[in-house]
């Protein structure tokens, strides 16, 4: 299926030639930032946060689905991608940009104030993802991506993989379904 370039965030493309110009190649691709955008959309008011900013392409998906009204907080610990991301999205008064480590971001903010998490780095997959979930409001939803084997993987890293998906799908608070399309998703929400 063909995207037409209008039915794409419009920063998009400028954002992608900062990756490429960095070597930064970490993004979210299509079907991600597309899903990104739907839940999004389907949160009116809401809020929602990105661990993991990279250089602003999920960010972008996100804020397109966004409603004036919901705000987004993302984390970023490489300043040299954040700032791709800055450059690009910064202007909107939805957007809260932070550099520095998603961990302690995680450890300062209130259990249940968001509605949508998109966690796309170390911390809220690997390590402090109890405190991650708990950020989770009744019904909110929380999105990973990046289950599938890549060629740059650690060499342990696919036992981590199995146990984090094992965990969220045998979690008694959240209802989790893996989705074996983009780069390997697991889309769960948190039950009332
Ligand atoms: C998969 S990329 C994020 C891609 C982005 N979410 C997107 O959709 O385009 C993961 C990012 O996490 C960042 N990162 C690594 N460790 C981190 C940490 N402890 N806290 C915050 N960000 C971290 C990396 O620098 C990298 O840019």
């Amino acid at each position: 299926m063909t995207l037409t370039t209008e039915s794409h965030p419009a920063v998009l493309a400028a954002i992608t030639e900062g990756c490429a110009a960095l070597g930064f190649a970490m993004s979210c691709d299509l079907t991600t930032g597309q899903l990104l955008r739907t839940l999004a959309a389907a949160r009116p008011g809401g809020r929602i946060l990105e661990l993991g900013t990279g250089a602003g392409t999920g960010t972008s998906w996100l804020l397109s689905g966004m409603d004036a009204g919901a705000t987004l907080v993302s984390v970023e610990l490489d300043e040299a991608v954040a700032a791709v991301a800055a450059e690009h999205l910064g202007a909107d008064p939805r957007l809260e940009l932070v550099t520095g480590d998603g961990a302690a971001l995680i450890d300062s903010l209130a259990p249940g104030s968001f509605d949508l998490v998109f966690a796309d780095t170390w911390p809220g997959k690997f390590h402090h993802l109890d405190q991650a979930l708990a950020l989770l409001a009744p019904g909110g939803l929380y999105l990973i991506d990046d289950l599938l084997p890549q060629p740059t993987w650690p060499e342990d890293h696919a036992s981590s993989v199995t146990a984090l998906v094992e965990r969220l799908t045998t979690d008694p608070l959240l209802h989790a379904t893996y989705l074996d399309c983009s780069t390997g998703l697991l889309l769960a929400t948190r039950l009332p």
